[in-house]
């Protein structure tokens, strides 16, 4: 088994003292780490680890740290705190960064997690920060899978991979874990023989959450299962890499010409179009980023889609709201007609339209984004496709009757929703195979 890059080295369990020396030697050039540190043993275990192994560090990475204030209980404040003064005795920069707007009512811990994110990530471009660390754990590891293996469609599923070493936040952040094979309670026996204190958050035992429960409960996983599938899923990130640089073409802004022809002939081919092969990777994951979503088709859509081809009919059919079409030993991709909706584009704001562009109005006027903006069409287009091309750009309007083009005011780009806001690590060769189909700006590179 070959471990691919941003991959802990090695699947067995570690100690917090020989993960960190492993992860600051993993670091490929003079970082500065932005700490997340809630105060608890695993963030707290971290960031002192990370302090005195760096005492003796010559390379020049630098330390910053930063606490999130969510509002959500009343000791909130006291322990940012808290962490404040711990940072200060080691002489190490710290923020508190508060979640100040209103809070859902449901699905509270998901948006405290995506507005942790957001402050980190704003702190961590005001501090001029390389790098986010966070303390998750192989316990926090071990819980996240196992609550994925309740919702997911088996054996070889992505998500079951669990949370990777690296992962890329808004296309502009990477985020690193170096402590996914510590366990949790070595990191507080470190702590304890160490003399140092943590702060224990009472939400962490509260069964109305369903990572409790899972916690509290004895799970299937180990690490060494976790590694195969974390392997897995990279060997076929590289797989489908590898087969959308050889078969798939963008003929038009988003419409793509795929060469069944040469496709079938694929060196990675072992079982053209099965659901382990490369192409079944690569047209799942190219099926969603042209219809603008942020997952990937259902297995059972995906038989589909594969069975189709495997028929070697021309044939017409919609899967993650794109609408693939066969001619001959053509497959050509665009986004369907049906659920195209007009977006507000209010006066100086960012919006993402369709899950597939991105604009940002730097006029002071007030904007909307319309379905249907001019398409050149050329000849070789199948008319489904054609048809669906008419309706499936965005063109920008006036809010008034009159509409009008405004190129110069907004900026625009392409938005690929499966990568773009949380990229796994072990997508990383996919991404980079995205960005030169779309022709965007490279990737930013991985820290690790
Ligand atoms: N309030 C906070 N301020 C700063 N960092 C935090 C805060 N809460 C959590 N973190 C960071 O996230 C890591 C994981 O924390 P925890 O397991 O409590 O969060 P979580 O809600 O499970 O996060 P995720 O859902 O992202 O896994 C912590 O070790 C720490 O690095």
């Amino acid at each position: 088994m070959t471990l691919p890059a941003a991959f802990p080295a090695t699947p067995a369990e570690m100690s917090l003292d020989a993960a960190i020396p492993a992860f600051l030697a993993s670091l490929k050039a003079p970082t500065t780490l932005l700490v997340a540190v809630s105060g608890g043993s695993d963030s707290i275990g971290l960031l002192s680890s990370l302090h005195d192994h760096l005492q003796a560090d010559t390379r020049g990475h630098r330390l910053l740290a930063a606490t999130v204030d969510h509002q959500l209980r009343r000791e909130s404040c006291d322990e940012a705190n808290w962490v404040r003064a711990f940072c200060a005795q080691r002489n190490i920069p710290h923020q508190v960064l508060t979640w100040t707007s209103e809070k859902p009512k449901t699905g509270l811990p998901a948006a405290a997690r995506e507005a942790r994110y957001r402050l980190l990530a704003q702190a961590a471009d005001s501090l001029g920060a390389t790098a986010i660390v966070t303390g998750h754990t192989l316990d926090d590891q071990l819980e996240t899978v196992g609550m994925r293996m309740a919702r997911t469609e088996g054996a070889g599923a992505p998500g079951l991979a669990g949370m990777a070493p690296a992962t890329l936040y808004e296309r502009r952040h990477w985020i690193l874990r170096p402590l996914l094979s510590v366990r949790r309670q070595a990191i507080r026996d470190a702590l304890i023989s160490r003399n140092l204190v943590w702060i224990d958050d009472p939400s962490n035992e509260d069964r109305r959450y369903e990572r409790v429960r899972v916690r509290q409960s004895q799970s299937s996983v180990d690490l060494q299962s976790l590694t195969e599938a974390g392997c897995l899923r990279a060997e076929r990130s590289e797989a489908a890499a590898r087969w959308i640089d050889a078969n798939a073409e963008r003929i038009a802004d988003i419409v793509l010409r795929i060469d069944l022809a040469k496709a079938i002939e694929f060196p990675a081919s072992t079982s053209p179009w099965g659901h382990d092969s490369a192409e079944a990777a690569a047209l799942s994951a190219l099926a969603a980023i042209v219809g603008g979503k942020s997952f990937r088709p259902a297995n059972e859509a995906l038989t589909r889609l594969l069975d189709q081809l495997a028929e070697g009919r021309n044939f017409r059919m919609t899967l993650s709201g794109t609408l693939f079409v066969r001619r001959r030993s053509e497959l050509f991709l665009t986004r369907e007609r049906r659920g195209l909706l007009p977006l507000s584009l209010p006066a100086h704001s960012e919006r993402i339209w369709d899950g597939r562009y991105f604009f940002h109005n730097l006029t002071s006027e007030d904007l909307q984004i319309a379905p249907g903006g001019e398409a050149k069409i050329a000849p070789e287009i199948p008319g489904t496709i054609a048809a669906a091309m008419r309706q499936n750009r965005p063109q920008i309007q006036t809010l008034g009757t009159e509409s009008e083009r405004r190129s110069s005011a907004v900026h625009g780009r392409f938005h690929l929703a499966l990568i773009d806001h949380i990229l796994p690590g072990f997508d990383l060769p996919l991404a980079q195979a995205l960005d030169r189909l779309f022709d965007r700006e490279a990737t930013p590179f991985c820290p690790i």
